[in-house]
Formats: C-alpha cells, structure tokens, sequence
C-alpha cells in the first residue's frame, strides 16, 4: 500500500465553539491510483488533505506514505519528505513576480540542484504540461488552465510519488477542465504518479478517478471503486453526487408521462457495467419472447474503470413472458431493478 491513512482526526479548537473538521478517517489508497474524495462544502475535504502532507498538524491519527511516518517526522524530515509531496491548489498558488520558468525552477533552487539540471529539469516539465514558448510569460499573461499546468510542472519538479490536487479544476471553466484531467490522467499514466484529488463535483470523480471516498461531517461515509458507487452508492450522500450527474434519470417521476399503464406492464431498470454495455441486448429480448419493449430512458457514463449504462424500460406482454424475459435478461449478466413505484 502506498499511502495507508489510519484513524486520522483534526480538531479545531476555537473560543466559541470546536469544529472537528476531520474524524476518525481510516484509507488506504494503491500506488498509481487516482484517489478522489468528494463532499459538500465543510465536509472538511481541504483540512483532510492538508492533513496528509501536514500543512495541518492532525490531532489524531497517523499518514504513512511508503512506510515513512508522515505524522512522526520532526520539522527538518518533513520538509525534505514534503519534496515528495507535490500539491496543487485551486486558486494556483504561484509567485507573480517570476515567470513561468522561474516558477517551475523554485523548487529545484530549493532542493539546491544545480543550475544545468534545473533548465533541464524545468525544459522537461514545461514540455510534459504543454507550456512550450510559454516559459519568459508571467502567471498574470496567463489563462487560468496555463496557470494550473505551471502549478502542476511546479507540483513534479522534484519528482513526487504522490500529487495532492486540492480543487484543482473549481476555479475553471467545463472545458479547461476537462483539458486538465486529460493531462492529469496522463501524467498518472507516464509517471505512475499516485493523485489524490479533492472535489465537490462528481464530473471529476467519474472522468479521472478509480476509487472514490466520500466525506459527510468530517467522516467518510463510503469509498469503493468508483464504478460500484457509481451503480450501487450506499450513503445518502452518495446517492445525491451520483444523481448530480444525471438528474433526469434520478427523477423516476419524470418517466410517468411515458408508461403506457397497460394492466401486464412492469417498469424495470436495467444497469448494463463495462462491456455489457455494448451488448445487443434488446433486440435479443425481442427475436427471444413475444413481448413488446417501450424505451423510457436510457444514459451511459463512462469512468476510467469501465462504463456504466442504465435503461428504463416498460415490458408488456403476458405475466410469464415478462417474468421469463426478466430472468433472461439477468442471466446475461445484466441486473434487473423492477421499479413499482412510478405508476
Ligand atoms: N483553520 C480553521 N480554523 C477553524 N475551523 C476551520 C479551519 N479550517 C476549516 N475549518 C472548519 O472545518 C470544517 C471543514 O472545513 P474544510 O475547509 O476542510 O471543508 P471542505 O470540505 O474543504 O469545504 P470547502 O470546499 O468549503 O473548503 C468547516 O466547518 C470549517 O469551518
């Protein structure tokens, strides 16, 4: 396990009240993985991954990162530790006074490498987030998707094993945010970079991440591969991200106008999980049972774990065909929800 998070707490005492941002959160998170963790606003999302590399001191609780204890470490440790750390911020964090280059070289200077392998370094880094003949610009001459590809170069330049991503993409726009992620999933890729990733929004849970937790009150309230809480979430507040993505779905009741009522109907909702989805299931039912099949709604998410489809349909047809055909239908694989609720 690259990164094993046991009990972690954080408690913030002020005079009128105690806020306990983080309690007791136990995660273990896999080298390579893209890590993400989604809550509301003050779920405490932000103190959790400030607690990791120690920007907040934890009250409770321990970080292991590679089997070094992070929350052990004495104050010199730390900092030469936190080198393999990198961190990007929502609002970019970066020095306005210095170029694009001198950015990314700071904390090469830091870590005192020599100045030929800083150019060489920064050249690299500049190339890998697709900032070439950008390098003598200011962070102010730049778009905010060039200023988080500089906060990303400035994250790797000491060649992390881990990259925290505190909001990463909430300060830019759907599509800039998308060119992010890409380039998020390909630095994961190239460099088998372990992301943890903080969000609020489930569009970034489902296009880069392959394991999820979520944060409800300080607690992580689910966490699994993000296709399984994709298709099954458990907690309420899961159930509430996953409906973000597609509201129209989630609102069975604005399947009604569609459900012709016949006495022998049944509604079912049929969850199609990685190639499944590709399958002719359908018009296999159809050649198979003498049955009638009225398409209320359908959608397809992909997750880099798969794809996951959902399709409403009205089955019509004689009480046992319908009940054959169901079996059918799950015998391939695919799960069968019967949905009485909507009429
Ligand atoms: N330095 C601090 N001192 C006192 N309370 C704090 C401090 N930082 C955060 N909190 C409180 O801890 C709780 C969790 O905040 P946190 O910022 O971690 O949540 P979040 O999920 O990241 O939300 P947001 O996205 O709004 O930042 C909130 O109630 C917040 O008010």
């Amino acid at each position: 396990m690259m990164i094993s998070i046991k009990q972690l707490s954080k408690l913030y005492r002020m005079k009128s009240q105690n806020v306990q941002a983080v309690d007791d959160v136990t995660l273990d998170i896999k080298r390579g993985d893209i890590f993400g963790v989604i809550g509301y606003s003050g779920a405490g999302k932000s103190t959790f991954i400030r607690l990791i590399n120690r920007l907040e001191e934890p009250t409770q609780g321990q970080v292991m990162i590679n089997d070094t204890n992070i929350t052990e470490l004495s104050v010199n440790k730390l900092r030469k530790e936190r080198q393999k750390i990198g961190m990007i911020f929502q609002h970019f964090n970066l020095l306005w006074s210095r170029t694009v280059y001198e950015n990314i070289a700071f904390p090469l200077e830091i870590a005192g490498v020599t100045k030929q392998k800083r150019r060489d370094k920064v050249l690299e880094l500049i190339e890998l987030v697709g900032l070439s003949g950008r390098e003598q610009s200011y962070p102010s001459q730049l778009s905010g998707g060039q200023k988080q590809r500089v906060g990303i170069a400035r994250a790797l330049a000491n060649d992390p094993d881990v990259l925290l991503c505190d909001e990463a993409t909430s300060a830019l726009d759907p599509e800039t945010t998308d060119d992010i992620l890409n380039l998020l999933v390909s630095i994961n890729q190239k460099l088998n970079l372990t992301i943890i990733m903080i969000t609020h929004e489930m569009h970034v849970i489902q296009k880069i991440c392959h394991r999820v937790a979520v944060m409800d009150q300080g607690k992580v309230v689910e966490q699994g591969d993000v296709l399984d809480v994709f298709v099954k979430p458990q907690s309420k507040t899961a159930k509430r991200f996953v409906q973000q993505l597609n509201p129209l779905e989630h609102n069975q009741d604005s399947l009604k106008p569609f459900i012709t009522k016949e006495e022998n109907s049944e509604v079912v909702k049929l969850h199609f999980i990685g190639n499944d989805a590709k399958r002719a299931l359908i018009s296999n039912v159809l050649k198979t049972f003498d049955i009638e099949i009225n398409i209320l709604q359908g959608s397809i998410s992909p997750t880099q774990e798969g794809t996951y489809g959902t399709l409403y349909v009205e089955l019509d047809g004689n009480r046992s065909v319908i009940d054959e055909t169901i079996k059918f239908i799950q015998s391939s694989g695919v799960e069968v929800e019967v949905i009485d609720d909507v009429t």
